[in-house]
């Protein structure tokens, strides 16, 4: 990890708090891919990336804390959706930035955070999002922890929806077009099947 002053200190956040509807209501951090949970396949590509990391889970907890880092349930209750995980992880997050990632995207490029940072930079924003070229990648996003006052804001209206969160802030895109099967991830039970 580079360590000038340009490289703030950063929590990687593994987004598993979802209801995997489409796979039959599994979790899907815990989800075998070759004999191996999905979560560690994310944890081994972020570990070098961030200083430290936190994984959000709403179920499991028991069997997510067993990877010796702090386990964070949404404050909202019934899978609000990754806007609730980022809330209840911003909350205890001690860095600057927060970077999230799904756990369900098992390909995480190596380069995640240089490319997300040197897009905030370059474009003078206040987060940034991958953009793979097709379309934005919204949970693949870094973003200042002192935006946690404008989520409570815009999730305490009763809005869910990521876009139109990131559309209140100035929002650089970071292009990952070259590597875009990073973002390959797990939904279903045939793509599970084809991996
Ligand atoms: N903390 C938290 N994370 C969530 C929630 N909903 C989705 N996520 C995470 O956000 C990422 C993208 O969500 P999806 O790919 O739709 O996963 P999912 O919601 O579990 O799956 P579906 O129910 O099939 O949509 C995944 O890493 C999920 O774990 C939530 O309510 N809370
Ligand atoms: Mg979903």
């Amino acid at each position: 990890m580079r360590k000038d002053c340009r490289y703030p200190r950063i929590t990687g956040v593994i987004l598993a708090g979802g209801q995997g509807r489409r796979m039959g209501g599994v979790d899907k951090g815990l989800l075998e891919l070759q004999g191996r949970p999905l979560v560690e396949y994310v944890l081994q590509a972020l570990q070098p990336q961030v200083e430290t990391i936190l994984i959000s889970a709403n179920r499991n907890q028991a069997r997510y804390q067993h990877y010796q880092y702090p386990v964070i349930s949404d404050q909202l209750t019934g899978y609000q959706g990754p806007l609730a995980g980022f809330a209840a992880a911003m909350q205890v997050i001690e860095t600057d930035y927060m970077l999230t990632v799904p756990c369900d995207a098992p390909e995480l490029a190596p380069d995640t955070v240089i490319r997300l940072l040197t897009a905030l930079q370059d474009q003078q924003a206040e987060l940034a999002v991958a953009d793979d070229g097709e379309r934005l990648q919204p949970v693949h996003a870094l973003i200042p922890v002192s935006l946690l006052p404008s989520l409570q804001a815009f999730l305490a209206q009763g809005n869910r929806k990521i876009d139109l969160w990131y559309a209140q802030h100035q929002m650089a895109r970071a292009d990952f077009r070259d590597c875009a099967g990073v973002f390959r991830n797990i939904n279903t039970p045939e793509q599970l099947i084809g991996s």
